[in-house]
């Protein structure tokens, strides 16, 4: 199938939309400054096709897509022990929420609501060079440097206090390892790297290929049985509460982050990486949900 013509009709039909609704994220001032009015689209097919639209080379903050680099590199060296400390149901709550873990002991839901993360942060710490290890994964899966944006980790560093008060609170729990700091540090710099639409659709690419390496296949980046696993984690929980809805409405495995961005994955066809910075209420890009839905409708391209 030739992708292009449809991804170049989606930038068409939504670009008179840009900036007509949604928010940027504000409580990172890095991130409030992005301008809003921006759209872009990208894919990679499992036998290596590209195809992009619309901004798809401009860089922005991937956020919480970092989420699933972490969690495969921590399932990689960890294995089923990873789970000993987070669970892998959806939250039905906000991603930066601390309402569940005081119920449940400071094991959060799942890995891709923030507290999830950083507890996977923390199993990262202990295994040593995480952030230079993320860095060297991100940059061989697309095959281009990949770098952390300082400015934006700063940023975070400095007003998150929710994320803060969540590693200090599973941290009281015992379920926090390393120095709450180093944690949070790594947390804030993967929420920070800086990567386009055309890189992370090539990053993600091993989610559509059984693990195999986005270029050749060699060496395989994650197993089969994780790569599933992870794609199942991306339908039930990559958009936190909005996941039931966009199981409903597109149909596929997604992970969205507060940057505007959103990986989408279709096992054994391809990755798509969607981006607009203004975002609805759950923290969600608006037209990048939009874009999804109309390239699941016009492809048939679905899970189900
Ligand atoms: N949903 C997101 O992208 C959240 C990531 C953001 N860095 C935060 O911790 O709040």
């Amino acid at each position: 199938m030739n992708f292009q013509p449809v991804l170049d009709a989606i930038d068409a039909e939504l670009r008179p939309l840009l900036g007509a609704e949604g928010q940027v994220a504000s409580y990172i001032p890095a991130l409030a400054r992005v301008p809003a009015a921006q759209f872009g689209i990208a894919l990679r097919t499992c036998d290596g096709h590209e195809a992009a639209a619309g901004d798809a080379d401009t860089p922005f903050s991937i956020q919480s897509i970092s989420k699933l680099f972490t969690l495969t590199l921590a399932m990689r060296r960890l294995g089923d022990a990873l789970w000993e400390r987070i669970g892998r149901e959806p939250s039905g709550n906000p991603f930066n929420s601390l309402v569940q873990l005081e119920h449940e002991h400071g094991v959060p839901r799942n890995p891709f609501i923030n507290a999830g993360a950083i507890a996977v942060a923390d199993r990262l710490v202990s295994l040593g060079h995480a952030k230079a290890d993320l860095l060297a994964l991100m940059s061989d899966l697309c095959g281009e440097a990949i770098a952390y944006d300082e400015e934006v980790a700063a940023s975070e560093a400095v007003t998150g206090f929710r994320n803060i008060a969540l590693a200090n609170f599973m941290k009281s729990f015992g379920k926090i390892d390393n120095d709450v700091r180093e944690v949070l540090s790594l947390y804030f710099h993967q929420c920070a790297i800086r990567m386009n639409c055309r890189q992370l659709a090539r990053a993600a690419a091993f989610l559509c290929r059984d693990g195999a390496h986005p270029s050749d296949g060699e060496p395989e980046v994650t197993t089969e049985r994780h790569t599933r696993r992870i794609n199942a984690l991306m339908l039930t929980c990559g958009t936190y509460d909005a996941a039931g809805d966009v199981a409903f409405s597109i149909g596929l495995p997604c992970k969205s982050g507060v940057g505007g961005g959103i990986v989408a994955v279709v096992p054994d066809q391809l990755t798509l990486c969607v981006w607009s910075p203004a975002l609805d209420a759950n923290g969600n890009s608006l037209l990048g949900l939009k874009a999804l839905e109309l390239f699941a409708t016009r492809t048939g391209l679905s899970i189900f």
